[in-house]
């Protein structure tokens, strides 16, 4: 292990780098609070403002993944494509088995200057996530409860919020609802026998209600949907936790562009539609599994500076008041204060733990996992 790779598996650095995400993240969703008058003066500028703090986050966790971990995100897509995306709205359709895919996801939009405005229909559960979750709120991210009655009204007014966005975006649809496991897979499947559909081998069978709303909804205003498929080299299963530790992956993701006129309206059409849609992709995957590759050729898309000038940037501002703090503290001697500290860093590290968490599949929710799907 060379000394790069030693520093980075210190516990001393996750604490920094942990403190800096959360310290500064709270400071810019306090920021994102003060935007709300600015709503009803001007709604653009607003969301344009908003798109600006949101990349302050997100854009964090694209430099611990591109700059700190040293993970490589390689593009397989048709070459003609290329200068289309970043420069249209899309839908991004994608496989759902990695803990890190959102961060690969982020990391891409980054590399086409659409981090900002990056939107996904994301559960609930996910709103209440401080930093991260209370940034969506003000990005207009759409939420859902996976609850179709409930959500096929308030899905759909989200949805038509988006029509007049300022700026270009990608709409990322999760189809498969939940993170692939063994048993949720099995489930699937036997819906799929019942519904007289083909077996898929890598991915769930996909919900197809929150697609057919999408495409309804943002008909129009989207131009293309963005089959994406993602895998890992060397079979590997990656980690937030990981990536922290400064651990190198290497992602693989082979993008098709369908433009939206070829999606059929109605609902059953557009069901059928996605159903072909992951058998397709299950082909892809199998691919993969088989060669380690896609189909299509490599393009280059490399990793941005903006991310890591970004977290230098913040990490600085928060890290300069953290050394004075603990000068002074020190310095008082106080030992009812620096037990108060300790307690406040131990609630800040079960906080930051439990964030973690969330990323993991070993705690998904059981959605998914019987036949009648609730959360
Ligand atoms: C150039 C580069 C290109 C690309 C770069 C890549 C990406 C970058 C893009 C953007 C990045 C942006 C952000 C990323 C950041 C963070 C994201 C992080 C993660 C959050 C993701 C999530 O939270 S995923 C979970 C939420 N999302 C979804 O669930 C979406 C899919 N779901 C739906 O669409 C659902 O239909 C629904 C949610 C709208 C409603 O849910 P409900 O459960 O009520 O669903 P259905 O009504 O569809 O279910 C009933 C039907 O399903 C059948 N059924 C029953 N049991 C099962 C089962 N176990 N498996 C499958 N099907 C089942 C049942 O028979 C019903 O069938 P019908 O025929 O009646 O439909
Ligand atoms: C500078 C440091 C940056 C570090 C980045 C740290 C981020 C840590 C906090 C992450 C908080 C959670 C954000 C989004 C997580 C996305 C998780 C996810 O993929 O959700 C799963 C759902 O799709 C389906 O849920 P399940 O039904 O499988 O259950």
């Amino acid at each position: 292990m060379g000394l790069g790779e030693c520093l980075k598996s210190q516990v001393l650095c996750q604490v920094l780098i942990s403190y800096v995400f959360l310290a500064s993240g709270l400071l810019i969703n306090l920021l994102q609070l003060c935007t709300l008058p600015v709503w009803w003066l001007n709604k653009s500028l607003a969301r344009r403002i908003n798109c600006r703090l949101g990349y302050c986050i997100s854009s964090q966790s694209v430099a611990i993944l591109d700059w700190w971990s040293g993970t490589e995100c390689t593009l397989y897509t048709d070459p003609k494509m290329y200068p289309l995306y970043g420069n249209e709205n899309g839908i991004v359709v994608l496989n759902h088995q990695f803990e890190i895919d959102f961060m690969c996801g982020w990391s891409f939009c980054d590399r086409f200057g659409v981090l900002g405005s990056a939107k996904v229909l994301v559960k609930k559960e996910l709103a209440y996530v401080p930093v991260i979750g209370w940034m969506w709120y003000f990005l207009e991210i759409v939420f859902c409860k996976r609850k179709w009655e409930e959500d096929r009204i308030t899905v759909s007014q989200s949805l038509q919020k988006l029509r007049d966005y300022p700026e270009n975006f990608w709409f990322l649809l999760f189809c498969e609802g939940t993170r692939f496991t063994a048993k949720k897979h099995q489930i699937s499947m036997e819906v799929a026998e019942k519904k007289g559909l083909p077996k898929l081998k890598h991915h769930l069978l996909p919900r197809t209600k929150g697609f057919w709303v999408t495409i309804q909804n943002l008909r129009g205003t989207v131009a293309a949907v963005y089959d994406s498929t993602l895998n890992f080299r060397n079979n590997e299963s990656p980690s937030l936790s990981g990536i922290l530790s400064g651990k190198k992956y290497h992602a693989d993701l082979y993008v098709r562009r369908i433009p939206l006129e070829s999606i059929p309206e109605g609902e059953a059409e557009c069901a059928a539609w996605l159903h072909k849609l992951y058998q397709e992709k299950d082909g892809f995957q199998e691919q993969y599994i088989q060669t380690g590759r896609y189909p299509g050729p490599i393009v280059s898309a490399p990793r941005r500076l903006g991310p890591l000038i970004n977290w230098l940037c913040w990490s600085a501002l928060v890290l300069f008041p953290l050394g004075a703090f603990l000068v002074s503290l020190l310095s008082s001697g106080s030992t009812l204060t620096i037990l108060a500290s300790l307690a406040f860093c131990y609630g800040a590290s079960l906080l930051f733990r439990w964030m973690i968490g969330q990323t993991e599949i070993s705690r998904s929710s059981g959605y998914g996992n019987k036949v009648n799907s609730s959360s």
